[in-house]
């Protein structure tokens, strides 16, 4: 594994784009998840603001809710809390304290006015498949990830990957809880540029979940066995990927933000499609440890946004930056500053501006430019995926017609 990652990781060396999580305002989320009323208290009457929320927009009384912090919950609602707030996924505090089975903050909320939109989420869990249907001791490793290893197993005749998690990660309820959650999300999506999710093993004591198979492996594979790849091909590949972020960011009732779009997260198919995977799980793999945790490292160093790794709030276009990289790498057969150390290289790309070269050699204009726009300091200027997606025809259609009329001239010569 190449470059993984966190800045939050608890034994990493603090280095100087860092801040501590229980500093400055956010000592009131840190206070409010770990039940330290007089730490609340003592930044509360320092003028922090009660709905002061992390990068997933979580706010104190989501942490205090889903820690079962009690007197935190009453305490911040006094004080003028947001009972309604959302987080990130839509959840609010009432959707935290139910999951985590707080009845009494439960009750707390719903007199003040608490609702929990996500009731309906819940209430449809993953798909659960009976562990005998499959036999894992019949399993060819094929990979490994952050979270565990991944099997090629065979379900009702058919060949399906099987991801296990490992169980330092799935022996923590909550973190358990969080994973099936986004599963629940997961099985829900269906798209030609989606891995398709099938279901979790009905296991006593261990989380495996069944995806379909792609035969190809990952584009991070293709570019090391392939090297560069030609402008048609980088171009076709970069529409998959592109079709598959725009479904998710606009999935409803909320965008589903993937975070950690890097090419080992893509897969190809047998008929050579490339379809996008893991979205919303680097989150909670990394969040292994119970409590309150900032996130803003979440995602693997190389291909992430400037924004994520100063720890700012950020959006969507996480993934358009992640995803211009991606691209760039295409084109030129690997990642670009290939020998640095992949922190490093965020560090630079967040405090000096730095982007990959773009060689008139190997990029058409077109591209160049959407690259610099998708890459773009200011994360509202980068486009959308629909906008992303236009462009990519547009620049398809004319890289079709260059390579037709030189097969014309080709053949009259
Ligand atoms: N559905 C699948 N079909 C075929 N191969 C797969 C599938 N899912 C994963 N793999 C292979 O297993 C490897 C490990 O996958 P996994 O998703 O666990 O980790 P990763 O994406 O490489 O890294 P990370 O966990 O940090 O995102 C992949 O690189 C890929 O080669």
């Amino acid at each position: 594994m190449e470059d993984h990652r966190r800045p939050s990781s608890p034994t990493k060396q603090y280095t100087p784009s860092q801040r501590n999580d229980s500093d400055g305002p956010y000592r009131l989320l840190f206070c409010s998840s770990k039940g330290d009323k007089a730490g609340v208290m003592e930044e509360l009457m320092k003028g922090v603001n009660t709905n002061l929320a992390d990068y997933d927009k979580r706010t104190a009384l989501h942490l205090a809710s889903c820690e079962g912090c009690t007197e935190i919950v009453v305490l911040l609602l006094e004080r003028g809390a947001d009972v309604n707030s959302m987080d990130r996924w839509g959840r609010t505090p009432l959707s935290d304290a139910r999951s985590f089975g707080h009845q009494e903050i439960c009750k707390i909320l719903e007199a003040h006015g608490g609702i929990d939109p996500m009731g309906l989420d819940f209430q449809s869990p993953c798909c659960l498949i009976d562990s005998n249907e499959v036999d894992m001791t019949e399993g060819t490793l094929i990979g490994e990830g952050a979270y565990g290893e991944v099997y090629l197993v065979k379900w009702r005749g058919t060949e399906v990957a099987a991801k296990t998690i490992r169980s330092s990660i799935a022996s923590n309820k909550i973190v358990k809880d969080n994973f099936l959650k986004e599963l629940a999300l997961w099985q829900k999506l269906r798209h030609p540029n989606i891995v398709q999710f099938l279901g979790v093993l009905n296991h006593p004591d261990r989380l495996i979940f069944l995806t379909e198979y792609l035969r190809n492996g990952s584009l991070y594979d293709i570019l090391q066995k392939k090297g560069r790849l030609d402008p048609l091909t980088a171009v076709a590949y970069a529409l998959d990927i592109a079709r598959g972020m725009n479904y998710l960011h606009e999935h409803k009732p909320h965008a589903i933000i993937h975070r950690d779009l890097t090419p080992r997260n893509v897969l190809q198919s047998e008929a050579g499609r490339l379809k996008v995977t893991d979205f919303g799980l680097s989150k909670i793999a990394q969040g292994k440890d119970v409590g309150y945790k900032m996130t803003g490292g979440t995602g693997s160093y190389r291909y992430m946004a400037p924004e994520v790794y100063r720890r700012e709030s950020y959006g969507k276009s996480v993934d358009v930056f992640s995803f211009a990289l991606i691209v760039h790498e295409m084109f030129q057969g690997g990642p670009s500053n290939r020998g640095e150390d992949p922190e490093k290289l965020a560090d630079k790309r967040a405090y000096e501006d730095l982007r990959p070269h773009l060689p008139s050699i190997v990029y058409p204009e077109p591209v160049k430019k959407l690259l610099r726009d998708c890459w773009h300091k200011n994360p509202d200027r980068r486009p959308t995926f629909a906008e992303i997606i236009g462009q990519l025809e547009i620049i398809q259609e004319n890289l079709q017609r260059k390579a037709i009329t030189a097969c014309c001239k080709c053949a009259i010569l």
